[in-house]
């Protein structure tokens, strides 16, 4: 059955085709976002979802979501998505970063010259019948300072632009190396000082902690006397009441939203502030910007509904379509070396350690890591994936470590896993055949070469005579068929491990009959 998609906001119809040229079913349904109730009623009907802003993701949606495998946003905010809930369900989330990044650049600078010379209300008066030439004068904004408050896709992209304005640009943003700042031929510079120069301060930062209210009350009373504020990237990041007082009081020259902190904005403290211009949230639409963004985030749903390409996932490493094929039987391996060891762990796993040797020590192997803790994790917890094992692993405080090395014994290439509890150390290694299929090579140190299947027995025992007879025999008188019988030791007379593959799975008084033989350990009937 071919994976169904849901397009619950208005994106361009484009994604649609996209999503059936990929082989995949679309409905497209642009105002069911809006609709909470419904969406909950419908949802676990699809593999994908594409939004914009106007669905809200909530953690309740997430709850019935039971096929949802991915969630498209077209465009970049995705602070209409609870991503923590979406991680733990192992849901990805995307987004499309770049493809408004020029249209919401654009607008920024729109409202800049809006905001200086007054552009709205002059056209208003104008077409009012009046003539007030004196009631708008504006300032120019040649050789003015602008500070940028964030400079990442849009704010360069602003930077750009007001360079060839022939304005001097200042940025503040913790993340911006000194040499991107020389390239972009800007000045890097600490908030305060951002405050005291610039003469236009544009907001281009995410929503977060750290930036809500970044021009607080306090911030404002610090900006020079005739500031104009520009806004095009949060609600939020400008204390509104304050903003208000300051716009009354002529402190702040003027303002330009196109974000608020409540959306819709249909009532809001700043509205009919002396010079305030606002936008309903239009940085991103233009026909380009939302036609790249719908393409864009079609190709990225389509790529991993269909071959387990992620691109601009947030939650999960990114692995290409070309990559995908290649990374598959390794991620396989990975998943099932995981699944090993977390069968045969039973008290709480402090550390895990993945030694990648070989060739694979060159490939993805943040998704490699991944599906290692996906197969550790799954014995353990109720529902892990790719997406949800490393948050999981980092909130029990499992420490995980990589390591990678170019080929140093016989096998071409292999991963070795340790998983570290507080009573022991256990270790088991895998490769992958020439035919593409995963096979395990060593355990506790111990060579062996035994491919798992959906049932098998894991045994340890002293290597002495008398063992495989007895218990070959008692598998019998239980109707239990052995399909395969892969057997290491470490010395002759020493440790010795068995993996076998059984036709079914083995009755628990039949593992318990394993287990009083004299010279056997422990047996652990393993499923994969
Ligand atoms: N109005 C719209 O329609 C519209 C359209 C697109 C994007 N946006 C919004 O614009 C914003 C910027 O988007 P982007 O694509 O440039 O994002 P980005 O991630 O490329 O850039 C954000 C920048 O903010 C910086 N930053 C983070 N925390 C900071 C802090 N505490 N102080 C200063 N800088 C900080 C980061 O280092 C980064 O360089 C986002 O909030 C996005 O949602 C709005
Ligand atoms: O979809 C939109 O119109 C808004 C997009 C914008 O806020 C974004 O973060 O990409």
């Amino acid at each position: 059955m071919a994976p169904k998609v849901l397009i619950s906001d208005k994106l361009s119809p484009a994604a649609v085709q996209i999503f059936k040229d990929r082989g995949l079913d679309v409905d497209f349904l642009p105002d069911l976002g809006k609709d909470k109730e419904k969406l909950a009623e419908v949802i676990g009907q699809y593999d994908g979802l594409a939004i914009r802003s106007a669905t809200k993701v909530t953690e309740k949606i997430i709850a019935r979501a039971d096929r949802l495998k991915v969630i498209g946003r077209a465009g970049i905010g995705v602070d209409n998505v609870d991503i923590p809930a979406a991680t733990a369900k192992g849901i990805i989330v995307m987004n499309t970063p770049f493809g408004n990044a020029i249209t919401t650049a654009e607008h920024a600078i729109a409202m800049m010259f809006s905001v200086a010379r007054q552009i709205p209300a002059a056209d208003a008066s104008t077409q009012g019948g009046k003539w007030e030439k004196s009631k708008f004068m504006g300032v120019e904004i040649t050789a003015k300072t602008l500070g940028l408050i964030g400079c990442g896709n849009i704010g360069s992209i602003v930077a750009e632009r007001a360079i060839g304005l022939r304005m001097k640009v200042v940025a503040y943003d913790p993340f911006l190396s000194a040499e991107r700042a020389r390239d972009l031929g800007i000045e890097k510079v600490e908030l305060d000082e951002l405050l005291r120069r610039a003469d236009f301060i544009t907001l281009h930062t995410p929503l977060t902690d750290k930036t809500r209210n970044i021009l607080s009350e306090e911030a404002i009373s610090r900006a020079r006397k005739g500031v104009y504020i520009i806004n095009c990237a949060r609600g939020g990041l400008v204390d509104e009441a304050a903003l208000r007082a300051a716009l009354d009081s002529g402190h702040v020259a003027g303002a330009a939203f196109d974000v608020f902190v409540d959306e819709p904005a249909k009532e809001n403290v700043l509205f009919g502030a002396p010079n305030l211009v606002c936008t309903p949230h239009l940085g991103a639409a233009t026909q380009e910007a939302q036609e790249n963004v719908a393409l864009q985030v079609a190709e990225q749903i389509s790529d991993y509904l269909m071959s387990g390409g992620v691109t601009n996932a947030l939650n999960m490493p990114s692995i290409s379509s070309e990559e995908a094929p290649k990374l598959t039987p390794f991620v396989r391996l990975a998943e099932q070396l995981g699944s090993f060891a977390g069968q045969l762990t039973e008290t709480a796993i402090s550390g895990i350690r993945i030694e990648y040797e070989g060739h694979v020590a060159e490939m993805n192997t943040k998704a490699l890591t991944a599906a290692v803790l996906t197969g550790v994790l799954t014995p353990l917890l109720q529902s892990v994936n790719m997406v949800s094992a490393p948050s999981l692993a980092r909130e029990r405080d499992i420490h995980v470590e990589e390591v990678h090395r170019s080929q140093q014994g016989a096998y071409e290439t292999y991963i070795r896993l340790t998983i570290l509890t507080e009573r022991q150390s256990r270790s088991v290694a895998g490769t992958i055949f020439a035919d593409g299929t995963p096979r395990i090579i060593q355990v506790k140190g111990i060579d062996m070469e035994a491919a798992l299947g959906p049932h098998m027995l894991y045994i340890t025992n002293e290597d002495k005579p008398g063992f495989i007879g007895k218990f070959g025999s008692i598998l019998g008188d239980a109707g239990v068929n052995i399909a395969t019988f892969s057997l290491g030791r470490n010395e002759p007379g020493g440790d010795a491990i068995a993996l076998i593959e059984v036709d079914g799975e083995v009755p628990a008084e039949t593992v318990e009959q394993l287990v009083a033989l004299p010279l056997v350990k422990q047996v652990k009937p393993l499923k994969f």
